[in-house]
């Protein structure tokens, strides 16, 4: 039992009457917003935006239809998820150019009211679930009609809907009201400590989607709107870069050390920095490190800790100096591009998943004519994973479109430097950039903006 809902046809006789028009202009930009009253004198509103549009033309639009929560939309209450559903519903049709919201007046607790819905809240505080809570005050799981927001619609000439919601209920609901649904596009936001079980009661009593995995939405290019959410936060603008992109890290202690003096660069960071560095790997086409690295740490360089495809391994080494027995040369879990200076005498039969290619000099390696080489091999998303002497130069020659340091509540004391890189005289000078901080465990993650270009 999910529903009350009513299948007769819409009726004119339980139609709304389009009251007023306004305008709305909000954080996401400005809307039109449309005033109703239905026949039982309950205020709706429509807040549309590319709706007076001529060439609608029977084209679907995008469509939340909003029950009202005041607990969840007004007072911003994290027992539900309502707030967040609004929040993303109305950034998503802003963004599109085109969509409503339809909110539902009267739809309070499920359409039971509002201090039912408190009661049923005080039943869920000593155990029950939002379904038997409803059922022990007499009320439906679900007491909500949708012909007002089948009327708005018809009002609003929309005669195909892309429909924003996770509960496929409230699609049959409109469909047997004789609206045309062509998809149901997941609201995903995030589950939270305290809606997660009034989430997982929906999932399982009420047939709602089961909830998207943000990592792997964000993995296809898809950046859900959810402004808090500190996935969507740090790895959103990395998805939305576009091809071009060059990001560089190091993970140090407080101290400003990525190793101990004798090159033990184990754990100075922490799990959830690491996680960070796999995501960070799966965001990219290339993954690039100097030789010292991979003979200090013989890393992978692959994504383990997450979803996502691994990047080409490029290992700058203009000397030839890495052993054949390297991971990223003996192990073929990932293409390696293996970057060496002119003299560099490489062995003739080398793993199939290992290429090879030149670089002008044996000396240090000039960041832009690297990522111009990586340019020819269709590798334009690079991050510069390591070590310090390489992320420095990167840094140093402006080729930095964001950087991030990780640093550990470590003091190491004396070691391997992170950056470091000719200096400026006076304070006004140094290299600054926009930030933003992320705490990953113990360890903080600042993101400084660097714009590629703006100090060469
Ligand atoms: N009775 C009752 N209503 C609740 C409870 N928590 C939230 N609501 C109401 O549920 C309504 C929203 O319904 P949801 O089940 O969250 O979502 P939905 O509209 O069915 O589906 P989506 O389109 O995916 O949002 C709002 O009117 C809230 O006030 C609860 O524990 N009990
Ligand atoms: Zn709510």
């Amino acid at each position: 039992m999910t529903s009350s809902i009513s299948n007769e046809p819409i009726s004119p006789l339980t139609g709304v009457d389009r009251i007023v028009e306004t305008r709305l202009p909000t954080r996401h930009g400005e809307f039109a917003m449309v005033g109703y009253e239905d026949h039982l004198g309950v205020a709706h509103v429509a807040i549309t935006v590319g709706l007076d549009d001529e060439t609608l033309n029977g084209e679907p639009v995008l469509v939340r239809i909003h029950s009202e929560c005041l607990t969840g939309d007004a007072l911003g209450s994290h027992r539900c998820d309502c707030g967040d559903q609004l929040d993303a519903a109305l950034a998503r049709i802003a963004q599109e150019g085109r969509g409503a919201v339809i909110y539902v007046r009267g739809h309070e607790g499920r359409g039971i009211g509002l201090l039912e819905k408190l009661r049923a809240y005080a039943l869920q505080d000593r155990g029950m679930d939002t379904v038997d809570a409803n059922l022990e005050l007499g009320h439906p799981a679900d007491a909500r009609s949708y012909e007002q927001s089948a009327h708005i619609l018809a009002d609003l000439s929309v005669t195909a809907v892309r429909l924003l919601s996770n509960n496929p209920a409230k699609q049959e609901a409109l469909e047997a009201l004789g609206v045309r649904i062509v998809d149901r596009v997941a609201l995903g936001v995030a589950d939270r400590p305290d809606n997660a079980r009034y989430l997982a009661t929906k999932r399982t009593r009420m047939r709602h989607d089961e909830p998207l995995d943000l990592w792997e939405r964000l993995l296809d290019g898809d950046v859900p709107t959810l402004r808090d959410d500190p996935l969507v936060q740090l790895y959103g603008p990395l998805v939305t870069a576009g091809p071009d992109l060059v990001i560089a890290q190091l993970g140090q202690s407080l101290d400003g050390f990525i190793a101990s003096r004798t090159g033990d660069a184990e754990f100075v960071t922490g799990p959830e920095d690491r996680l960070r560095l796999h995501r960070m790997r799966a965001l990219v086409d290339a993954v690039v490190v100097g030789a010292s690295t991979v003979i200090a740490d013989d890393p992978r360089l692959t994504v383990r800790d997450c979803a996502g495809d691994d990047p080409v391994r490029v290992v700058v080494d203009p000397q030839g100096r890495i052993p054949l027995t390297a991971h990223v040369l003996r192990e073929a879990d990932a293409p390696t591009l293996w970057l060496v200076g002119p003299d560099v005498a490489v062995p003739d039969s080398l793993p199939a998943h290992v290429t090879t290619g030149r670089l002008a000099t044996a000396g240090p390696t000039d960041p832009a004519e690297l990522l111009a080489l990586l340019a020819d091999r269709g590798l334009t998303r690079v991050l510069i994973e390591g070590g310090g002497r390489l992320v420095s130069a990167f840094v140093a020659a402006g080729e930095v479109d964001r950087l991030y340091l990780t640093t550990a509540p470590v003091l190491i004391g004396d070691g391997v430097p992170g950056l470091r890189f000719d200096g400026t005289d006076v304070m006004a000078e140094a290299l600054r950039g926009p930030v933003r901080r992320f705490a990953l465990g113990e360890d903080v993650c600042t993101e400084i903006l660097l714009q590629a270009g703006s100090t060469s």
